[in-house]
């Protein structure tokens, strides 16, 4: 029988025992026990920088570990590397997609499968199974469709495809809903629940903890490379799994007093973005954004919210409209560019840190000044003062608790978390009077997430206006004081954070007009 070892009693899909791997000085996983029973979807949680990404990593063949060692189906394996993971029946949904953007779906998912010339009929065939698994788990994704073309959602459907077309048993996803929206996570889900009404094993690597709650059976907890606790997830409370993953207890829900919005800082008047293909992002948003108030933006990814945070970045031109910063004219292309804007006093943190934010090659110390390079505090006459950049990035590492606090090591091998709250610190703590922050938490866990919010507040409190983009309707909600609403590239409508709601937003985001949408709401209740 598959699954059944020696004794003939059904064997866990995964088990490993005592893996240990260091990276020079990082003990990033320390002796770890792991044992996920077949057929189950098996969360597993802990801090930025745990070790789990390390940990699922070792298990596809991308690191060898150290020591231990690890049994699929009951039997002992030595994995080298992915072609033996996949042999294994093991795959593995990155949190950055490996796809070829110009490709289409289906020669996405046969690359490097049928070797170099594939004869029309094994295409023909390629594409019969894969229309079967993608109606079998209801994948919705076309075979012919360009993968560059898809939404995120649709790329990472394209991913579990390519894993099933492999053979995949047992898939481990690795944030998975990092960057989705509510939308396309809730048919992850249902996928998820599918492949294992079917039998396969999944182990969801995420800091969400009510998608533990909701999808998982069971959960394992990690802490500074240590496995410290294993649950059934039916007798454990996201309280309880915090508390296991930061060692204290965690405000899941940020308190914060009445804003006081003094003068307008920031002041959006008709402003129009279009691609470089000409296609309109930003159709004529004016709003304005107070001293003392935290306004947000949210909407369905792809509505123009990035594009939008851009421009007013300084990092995107913009077709029309204007921008007023303190009443001063800072339109992208009329004289005022990022590095100007930095310097009045405007902060960004873009949505993507991979893209804009964090060169991935550079040092901590490089990365904690990108943009900033030109502060008189870094100098030391024509050159740059790295001994004053090593200590300003340590300072900036302990305040935002970025680990490991070395200021040397390549950005890249700072767990996603930690690379994130390295932006948040650089971009924070220069006190600017305006901060456009998008995805602020994205990637960082609970504990994190909490001091992130109580840094933003705080911001807000001490009288800085602040502009938030977010997907995560609760972070938006929890965290604005007025929010507004983008649909297809508009503005198109203003909610008070008292008068909000999950439901209200969701209509809203899907293009219902705000009296309809509240009236809806009425009904509903
Ligand atoms: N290639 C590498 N070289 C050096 N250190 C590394 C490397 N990869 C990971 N690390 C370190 O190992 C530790 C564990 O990182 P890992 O990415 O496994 O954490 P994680 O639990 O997945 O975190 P996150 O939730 O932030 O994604 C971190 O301290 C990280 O900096």
């Amino acid at each position: 029988m598959h699954g059944a070892g020696e004794t003939g009693a059904v064997q866990p899909a995964i088990e490993l025992r005592g893996i240990d791997k260091r990276f020079g000085a990082v003990h990033a996983n320390k002796s770890i026990d792991l044992r996920v029973e077949k057929g189950t979807i098996h969360g597993i949680v802990g801090e930025n920088g745990a070790g789990k990404s390390t940990l699922m990593s070792i298990l596809y063949g991308f690191y060898q570990a150290d020591g231990g060692t690890i049994h699929v189906d009951g039997k002992l394996c030595v994995i080298k590397g992915s072609e033996d993971a996949i042999a294994l029946g093991i795959g593995m949904v990155h949190q950055h997609f490996m796809l070829v953007e110009t490709f289409t779906v289906l020669e996405n998912v046969i690359l490097g499968v049928e070797g170099g010339a594939v004869l029309r009929a094994g295409v023909d065939r390629a594409r019969e199974e894969l229309k079967r698994l993608e109606r079998e788990y209801a994948l919705d994704v076309n075979p012919d469709a360009i993968v560059g073309e898809l939404s995120v959602g649709a790329q990472q459907r394209v991913e579990i495809l390519k894993a099933l077309y492999r053979g995949a048993e047992i898939l481990i996803l690795d944030e998975p809903t990092g960057v989705l929206t509510p939308q396309e996570a809730d048919h992850l889900f249902r996928i998820l629940e599918t492949l294992k009404e079917q039998g396969k094993t999944v182990v969801l690597i995420t800091h969400k903890l009510r998608e533990i709650m909701a999808a998982t059976d069971n959960v394992s907890v990690m802490r500074q490379g240590e496995m410290v606790a294993h649950r059934k997830t039916a007798e454990t409370s996201p309280e309880e799994i915090s508390e296991l993953m930061v060692g204290r207890k965690v405000l899941l829900h940020i308190e914060k007093g009445e804003a006081a919005p003094a003068a307008i800082v920031l002041e959006v008047d008709n402003l129009c973005v279009d691609t470089l293909q000409g296609v309109r992002k930003v159709k004529n948003a004016s709003f304005t954004v107070r001293a003392g108030e935290i306004v947000g933006i949210a909407g369905v990814s792809g509505n123009g919210q990035s594009e939008l945070l851009e421009a007013l970045g300084g990092i995107r031109p913009v077709t029309e409209g204007q921008v007023l910063f303190n009443g001063q004219d800072v339109t992208p292309g009329h004289g005022v560019d990022a590095a100007e804007l930095r310097h009045r006093g405007v902060a960004h943190v873009p949505e993507d840190r991979h893209r804009m934010a964090m060169v991935t090659g550079f040092s901590a110390k490089e990365a904690a000044i990108l943009g900033y390079e030109d502060d008189p505090a870094y100098q030391k006459g024509i050159f740059l003062n790295w001994h004053a950049i090593a200590d300003a990035t340590e300072h900036m590492m302990s305040e935002f608790d970025v680990r490991p606090n070395d200021p040397n090591l390549k950005a890249a091998n700072f767990s996603g978390g930690n690379q994130q709250k390295l932006v948040l610190a650089r971009e924070m703590m220069r006190d600017p009077e305006l901060l456009l922050v998008g995805q602020p938490t994205r990637g960082v866990d609970i504990g994190a997430i909490e001091f992130i919010h109580k840094r933003i507040v705080a911001m807000r409190d001490a009288g800085k206006a602040v502009l938030l983009v977010s997907v995560e309707l609760d972070e938006i909600m929890s965290l604005a004081d007025r929010i507004l609403v983008m649909c297809n590239g508009s503005i198109i409508g203003e909610v008070a954070a008292a008068d909000a709601n999950e439901r209200v937003l969701g209509l809203m985001m899907a293009g219902v007009a705000p009296n309809e949408a509240k009236s809806a709401e009425g009904h509903h209740v």
